[in-house]
């Protein structure tokens, strides 16, 4: 639904600009071709991406300031005719994907929003010698269909193409015609030779991942479900403090074009309070402000443990090198100077809240699995522990744990190990709400809270997926070999202290080992 208006909005710039050619005319068109390029890399369309980005190269090329502005005449007519390009792309994208879509019918949701599967398309002439990396795939949640090289249709959505280029006669022919008709898509091949003009070449015909012949199917499985996992990110978030209201405005739609969300301030003295309460992920923070500079402010917040870490960019018409130092030895990140271009505002703040995930990322997460860290989960199920206490609602607490782990390290060595317990946690994402609490709680143990369930509830959800976990095929060598986990559950309000909750869990898990194994008892 986005995309048509993000193409009409960069049309009618263009248009604008056209009738206009004034510099803040080209600016507008600059914007939202950033805005369109952006939204086209965060919903993975590859193809179309690359195409946007090449526009946007050639127009930032051509930004200069007000001087520079019209542009000649010839560039003019370049620019016209790579815009219609990509106009064209992406028409053919939206019109492939509504005259083809399938009658989409309501029904019922699920009693547990399931995350979103993503639809991944199989075209190969061998299909049977990849059903094992098929049965993986579905395993963890990807809807796999098959298609065939001359049966290739189109689709609502963008899926994820995994083209396997064995037996081909004109693999780099196949390839473009592929990355032509899917340019929204990404493809990843398989069965390519190790060879480095032929990787180059596929990358060229428009292929996004190689995986060359031989690579162990754990290792394609890990890249594609990685790739998979990346896709959920949530919306950027940015405060702006600036006493200007007209500043404020226009940073504020500056950002909002490239989806993120702006809270702004015009008072510094209530930041810490907005803090609190947005919780964003940067500040953009104005030099001079009657009650209170940028720098003061920065120093404050910086008294708080919590906001730490928190990036701060200030924002000013000071062009003073020294100051902008000192500014940013008292607490700063970075300096922007006003007046500023607002793609390299949304370059800057863009970069800086990636990093600043990142590293969040490292402090609560499990670098294995991706899962909380054990300080984290606890401190999570606390929290929820809290709110199901005021709401007066239920919460089911999982303890879930491999079974014979020892002896897949003994077996099949440590790697394999890691490979399995990154594979449960998968497994877990993948089937659990976004608003369930998902640790990686010891080596092979992770702890599950389902908010708002009862231990009845989180039964049947954790059965299933025990269920399915058992069913998984890992492949080793020229075989493969099954494995079960078993959990131990307990809720709230039976027990309504997080370590009382996590000691009936992990007593009843013991139940359930001491009793056999691949089961999961209540307490
Ligand atoms: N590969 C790998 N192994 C780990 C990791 N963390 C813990 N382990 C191993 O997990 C195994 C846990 O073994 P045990 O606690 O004896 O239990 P088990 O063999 O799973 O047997 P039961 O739990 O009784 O079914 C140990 O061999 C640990 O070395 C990890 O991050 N990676």
């Amino acid at each position: 639904m986005d995309l048509p208006l993000k193409q009409q909005n960069l049309l009618r710039a263009w248009q604008s600009y056209r009738q206009t050619p004034r510099f803040d005319n080209f600016v507008e068109f600059a914007v939202m071709l950033n805005n369109l390029t952006e939204f086209l890399r965060d919903k993975n369309a590859v193809g179309l991406h690359r195409a946007g980005h090449q526009l946007e190269q050639q127009a930032l090329a051509l930004f200069g300031d007000e001087t520079t502005h019209p542009i000649a005449d010839n560039i003019l007519q370049n620019l016209d005719h790579s815009l219609h390009e990509l106009s064209r792309l992406i028409e053919d994208f939206i019109g492939a994907s509504t005259s083809h879509a399938p009658e989409r019918r309501i029904q019922p949701g699920p009693p547990l929003e399931l995350r979103r599967q993503r639809l991944l398309w199989f075209i190969s002439n061998d299909v049977a010698q990849w059903q094992p990396l098929q049965d993986q795939l579905r395993y963890f949640g990807l809807t796999v269909e098959n298609l065939a090289w001359t049966g290739l249709r189109s689709s609502e959505e963008a899926p994820l193409l995994l083209v396997d280029l064995a037996g081909l006669a004109d693999p780099q022919t196949s390839l473009r015609r592929i990355r032509q008709d899917y340019p929204a898509s990404q493809i990843i091949c398989l069965s390519v030779p190790s060879d480095f003009t032929l990787l180059q070449n596929a990358l060229r015909a428009g292929c996004d991942i190689c995986f060359p012949e031989g690579t162990p199917l754990p290792a394609i499985v890990t890249q594609i479900l990685d790739l998979n996992d990346s896709q959920e990110q949530e919306a950027f978030r940015v405060l702006v403090v600036d006493d200007s209201p007209t500043a404020s405005h226009v940073i504020k739609r500056a950002l909002e074009e490239n989806g993120i969300i702006v809270r702004t301030l015009t008072d510094p003295m209530a930041v810490l309070d907005a803090l609190h309460q947005f919780n964003p992920d940067l500040l953009l923070l104005d030099m001079y402000m009657p009650q209170c500079t940028g720098v003061e402010a920065a120093r404050v917040i910086r008294q708080h443990n919590e906001f730490l870490s928190v990036p701060i960019v200030y924002l000013s018409g000071e062009t003073d090198l020294g100051l902008q130092i000192d500014a940013l030895r008292l607490g700063g990140d970075h300096f922007l100077t006003k007046p500023f271009n607002p793609l390299f505002l949304n370059a800057i703040v863009k970069s800086k809240i990636e990093r600043y995930r990142a590293l969040r990322r490292s402090m609560y997460h499990d670098s294995l699995t991706g899962l909380l860290n054990h300080t984290t989960s606890k401190t999570r199920l606390d929290a929820a522990i809290e709110a199901a206490r005021r709401d007066g609602s239920s919460l089911a607490l999982a303890m879930l744990d491999i079974d014979h782990f020892k002896k897949v390290n003994d077996t099949y060595g440590h790697p394999i190990g890691d490979q399995i317990i990154r594979s449960i946690a998968w497994l877990l994402k993948q089937r659990l709400r976004r608003s369930d609490i998902i640790g990686r709680y010891g080596g092979e143990e992770f702890l599950v809270a389902l908010p708002g369930a009862t231990e009845m509830e989180a039964m049947v959800t954790l059965d299933q997926i025990r269920q399915d976990f058992a069913d998984i095929r890992h492949p080793y060598s020229s075989g493969h070999f099954q494995l079960s986990f078993s959990a131990g559950i307990a809720g709230f309000p039976a027990f309504d202290q997080g370590d009382a909750l996590i000691k009936a869990a992990d007593d009843v898990l013991y139940i359930a080992k001491r009793s056999g194994r691949n089961r999961i008892c209540i307490a």
